[in-house]
């Protein structure tokens, strides 16, 4: 008999619709640690004003919500066939990737909206991992943004081992052993990161409310991985794009370990070598300075180096 979960792999969940305003894109830039000089992402009359490209991984939880939501309930919104019905407190963001497809606008107003379905599912010792692409298209479906989103399920049980995906990250290159960084970028992140962050629309109270992270032997609150992710994608953009904001084609990671609000972020970044339509290929990681441990593997970025100075 096949394994049950062979049915969700390619299912095609409900369109959601997704919308955000100039304000939406303020917030997600002091979410993920912008300075009060990156005016192109803080400051909304500034001349070169833009999202910061990372912006549509918040859309898949936010939506087109306008206020605060109800966690469990968006996470709990999919009834998926061939799956278990996980447990909101057992999961934690595994990988994320977005590809740019062309530059995003500052506002949406209505009828943009996510086209989603189930990619990937895989099982193994130590839960189920669930992978949904996302297409963030506008009212006349032109794509904007391809996202690879995953959850791991920690502890979620079937049959027994099993993977599947239809679709992959943007590819790269690993991280190469036997050379230096060409950057590094070292930021702390706030004690009140996670309260920043989640005002863009993730309120999952594991990064609020310490029993939860210490139910999942986190010892604690711990920070959105998406906030983690915006960190080291302001270190590549500023490092290797000049800090355009229409540089980055393609940013993907995968999470290893748990950062707390309040850690310091080191981003180590290697320049491959040209990649499709004229990037510059990325691999990067970052580790948590305190504890030592990567926090983000696999990083493969997309960037289109300026041909002149900073902006
Ligand atoms: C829209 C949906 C979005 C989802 C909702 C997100 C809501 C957010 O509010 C939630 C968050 O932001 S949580 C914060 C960000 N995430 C994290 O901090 C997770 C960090 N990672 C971990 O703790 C562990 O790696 C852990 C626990 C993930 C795994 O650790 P271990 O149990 O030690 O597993 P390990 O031995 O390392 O690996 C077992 C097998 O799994 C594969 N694997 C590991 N990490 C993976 C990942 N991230 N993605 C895909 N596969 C992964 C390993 O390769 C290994 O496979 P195999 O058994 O085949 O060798």
């Amino acid at each position: 008999m096949s394994n049950p979960m062979e049915q969700a792999v390619g299912y095609q969940l409900a369109e959601a619709p997704v919308g955000w305003t100039k304000r939406d894109l303020l917030t997600y830039a002091i979410g993920i640690g912008a300075k009060k000089d990156d005016y192109a992402f803080v400051y909304e009359l500034h001349p070169h004003f833009a999202p910061f490209p990372t912006y549509p991984v918040v859309l898949s939880l936010k939506g087109d919500a306008e206020d605060v939501t109800e966690f469990s309930k968006v996470l709990g919104r999919d009834e998926i066939p061939g799956l278990p019905k996980f447990d909101p407190e057992r999961a934690v963001h595994g990988s994320m990737s977005i590809e740019i497809l062309r530059p995003l606008p500052l506002e949406t107003g209505k009828g943009w909206r996510m086209k989603r379905r189930v990619s990937g599912v895989h099982e193994n010792k130590s839960g189920i991992i669930l992978e949904i692409e996302l297409l963030l298209v506008d009212p006349q479906g032109t794509e904007y943004a391809k996202m690879i989103t995953s959850s791991f399920n920690v502890g979620a049980r079937t049959l027994g081992p099993f993977s599947k995906s239809l679709t992959g990250p943007p590819r790269g290159k690993p991280v190469p052993k036997d050379r230096k960084p060409d950057h590094i970028v070292t930021e702390q992140t706030l004690p009140e990161q996670a309260l920043l962050y989640r005002l863009s629309g993730d309120y999952n109270p594991l990064h609020i409310d310490p029993s939860i992270g210490a139910k999942m032997s986190f010892g604690g609150v711990i920070l959105h991985g998406l906030s983690t992710y915006g960190f080291a994608a302001r270190a590549v953009l500023r490092s290797v794009g000049a800090n355009d904001p229409h540089a980055l084609k393609a940013f993907a990671v995968r999470f290893t370990a748990p950062v707390k609000p309040g850690d310091t972020l080191e981003t180590s970044i290697w320049e491959m070598g040209p990649g499709p339509d004229g990037v510059t290929l990325v691999a990067f990681s970052t580790r948590v300075v305190e504890t030592g441990k990567v926090c983000l593997g696999a990083g493969v970025a997309h960037v289109l180096k300026p041909a002149r100075g900073k902006l």
